[in-house]
């Protein structure tokens, strides 16, 4: 297996024959092994629009990357936690960019990338202002990219004030992944959180800037889904502002046809200069973001994984490669070449057919369902869908819900690695433990006596022992170990 290993660690897979070989011996040789045609409550045609895009299928995200061109600088409405201006190249947050392109660069970077990352499947223009208010630039980027690289597929994101005005646009470019935010749908509470909007020529402000601002948006929502696009929603969760609403905002747009919710913790920090920094506006826990998206589930199905990635975000989800391709160190002139993307899939096809069979294997062997508590299980990875990292290396978790009734992802927290080779590994572990609040346990690829003790004197315990195996098929193992029943249902 140690060749699947190495698509775990998400770097170019050099050996694709060798993997196919090792497959082809597992019995599982052929894409079409286990579930190819993706979860049972997806129709083979949508799953075959959203398999590849990391961000619309959590399964995607274990195998395909997305790229942010920061083309759109300029925003017509003010949100009150967003301040483009405050930038650092460290920060992982959205609306953060350390260099603002123009389509001619963006066009050489997206080449460049696409030559060096495989993994590519999407490109996305999330600001960072509004992609749909600095339209001209969007729209330049998305249709000169198209001609050099046509099988990457285009997303977009957008507050939806502007969007109406360019749907039909959208539509005739191809554009089949689109995310408005919508933070409500009472005009009352908008008001708590855009201080004003820019429309028809004027500044608008209070209850009439957001009714203006919850009418577009749903427009823009009816329009696309009429049109057959694919929209994600966005809601940033502000306790104590929305965070109730949210159940309301859910259904709303469930009723108009959106696609996915995706329900987003406030990042919220005097130093960002934003006025609910400002005025210290706090974030939701983990756990309080976990019970809410528990609340809506029924209602539109939820995106759970979402990284808030920088406008200007290169690789997997939750890995960063953005620093690596900055325009000074660009060659001077680049030409695209599709051979690592199609070998890559070619790859991911053949793995995919083998991490859904290993599911299907367990629904298959069901043993006696007994009663066994549900626990939040956190797990180390690098990607690939497999339990891969060591403890000390993780910079997030990925964290399952795992019960008799089976393993489900529920989200990923960030934290600050514990092993950085200096000081500060302290404040990292006390981070770490805060952060992993309602887990019980961790698995991951290795971890040291000491850091394991410590864990366990908090009440979290920590096992290597599933080291290297599919995510859920570990988690189902380390569970039927320890309580004597295997989750009788294995769901991505
Ligand atoms: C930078 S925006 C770009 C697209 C567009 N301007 C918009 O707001 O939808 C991308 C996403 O990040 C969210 N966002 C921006 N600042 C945030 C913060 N401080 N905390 C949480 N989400 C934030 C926005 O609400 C939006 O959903
Ligand atoms: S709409 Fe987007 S870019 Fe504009 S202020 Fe709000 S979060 Fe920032
Ligand atoms: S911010 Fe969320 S939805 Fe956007 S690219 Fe990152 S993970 Fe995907």
């Amino acid at each position: 297996m140690a060749q699947l290993i190495s698509l775990g660690s998400l770097k170019a897979p050099t050996s694709a024959a060798k993997m196919r070989a090792s497959l082809a011996k597992s019995g599982c040789a052929s894409s079409s092994c286990g579930s190819s045609d993706g979860p049972a409550d997806m129709s083979p045609e949508m799953w075959e629009r959203v398999k590849d895009h990391p961000c619309y299928s959590e399964e995607a995200h274990h195998y395909f990357a997305r790229m942010h061109v920061a083309v759109a600088p300029a925003c017509n409405i003010q949100c009150n936690y967003c301040n483009r201006k405050y930038d650092c190249a460290n920060e992982s947050r959205p609306g953060v960019v350390s260099e603002r392109l123009d389509p001619d660069q963006a066009v050489k970077k997206v080449i460049a990338v696409a030559n060096e990352v495989p993994q590519l499947s999407v490109l996305g223009i999330a600001g960072p202002g509004d992609a749909c208010y600095d339209w001209r630039k969007t729209k330049e980027t998305f249709e000169r990219v198209s001609k050099e690289i046509p099988d990457l597929k285009l997303c977009l994101s957008t507050n939806g004030l502007a969007l109406p005005d360019y749907v039909d646009e959208i539509a005739d470019m191809a554009i089949d992944h689109v995310t408005i935010t919508i933070n409500a749908i009472d005009p009352e509470i908008g008001a708590k959180i855009y201080p004003w909007v820019f429309y028809d020529h004027r500044r608008w402000t209070g209850v009439e800037a957001s009714r203006i601002l919850l009418e577009r948006q749903m427009l823009g929502l009816e329009m696309l889904v009429a049109r057959d696009i694919l929209v994600k929603v966005n809601s940033v969760m502000i306790p104590g502002i929305n965070d109730a609403h949210l159940i309301e905002v859910n259904k709303a747009v469930k009723e108009k046809g959106a696609f996915l919710h995706n329900i987003m913790p406030l990042i919220s920090d005097p130093a960002h200069g934003t006025h609910f920094g400002l005025t210290g506006q706090r974030g939701p826990t983990p756990m309080e973001v976990k019970a809410l998206q528990d609340k809506v589930e029924g209602g539109t199905k939820l995106m759970r994984h979402c990284r808030q990635c920088r406008a200007d975000a290169v690789g997997i989800l939750g890995e960063d490669r953005g620093q690596e391709f900055t325009m000074d160190q660009l060659p001077e002139t680049v030409s695209y070449d599709p051979a690592r993307r199609e070998e890559y899939r070619s790859v991911v096809a053949t793995v995919r057919g083998e991490h859904a069979a290993t599911k299907e294997a367990a629904k298959a062997d069901l043993a006696e369902v007994r009663d066994a508590p549900v626990l939040l299980v956190a797990v180390a990875t690098r990607g690939g869908g497999r339990i891969n990292l060591h403890f000390g290396h993780a910079q997030e978790f990925q964290v399952f819900e795992v019960s008799p009734g089976g393993v489900t992802f529920v989200g990923h927290r960030k934290v600050e690695q514990y092993c950085h080779g200096g000081h500060g590994e302290e404040r990292a572990f006390d981070g770490i433990v805060e952060t992993l609040q309602g887990v019980s346990t961790v698995l991951c690829a290795k971890i040291g006596e000491a850091p394991k003790d410590r864990l366990e004197k908090v009440g979290i315990k920590a096992s290597d022992a599933h080291a290297f195996d599919w995510i859920e098929a570990g988690i189902a193992a380390w569970y039927a170990a320890e309580y004597g029943t295997q989750p009788a249902m294995l769901t991505a």
